[in-house]
């Protein structure tokens, strides 16, 4: 199905729609830490902690969208590396096909969007409040990290 169609067909019927939901976030590092932000309270996952991002909109490619996201979300303008880590997972309304990129940034994230935001050591394994897309993402790129 074009990509298109599947972001019509999850407006038409989102709670029965199998095809997954492309969204794309940004791992920041600095120090050998990474961001965290808290979802707002509202969203899917609220009070979540969550790696900034987003979905991708109709006709956009996963670059645009993530730095159109963080600009959003973060107020900052990104570089975007290369891809650390995907996932497919499945939340009980909704599959998702997440993809983290390594990202940098000469600005700070600022508070926007989310109401909380960390900086978390990058060998963590403290998932406590995480999205749970976010623990699969995660441990699949400490997985990948450890197979270099
Ligand atoms: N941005 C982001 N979304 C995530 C992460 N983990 C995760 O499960 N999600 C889920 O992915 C979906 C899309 O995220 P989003 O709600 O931030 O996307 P968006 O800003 O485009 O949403 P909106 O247009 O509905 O406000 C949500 O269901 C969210 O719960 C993550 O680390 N970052």
């Amino acid at each position: 199905m074009p990509f298109q169609s599947v972001r019509f067909a999850e407006r038409i019927f989102p709670f029965t729609t199998t095809m997954a939901i492309e969204v794309v976030c940004a791992f920041i590092f600095k120090d050998d830490h990474i961001w965290m932000g808290r979802r707002p309270d509202h969203k899917h996952m609220g009070g979540k902690w969550e790696f900034p991002g987003g979905k991708i909109d109709d006709g956009e490619d996963a670059e645009t969208a993530l730095k159109r996201e963080l600009i959003e979300e973060l107020g900052i303008e990104i570089s975007i590396r290369e891809v650390v880590a995907e996932v497919t997972h499945e939340y009980p309304n909704k599959i998702i096909h997440l993809r983290a990129f390594r990202v940098s940034s000469k600005e700070d994230p600022k508070l926007i969007e989310h109401t909380e935001g960390q900086w978390i050591p990058i060998n963590t394994s403290d998932y406590l409040d995480w999205a749970s897309a976010d623990i699969d993402l995660w441990q699949t790129f400490h997985r990948a990290r450890r197979a270099q």
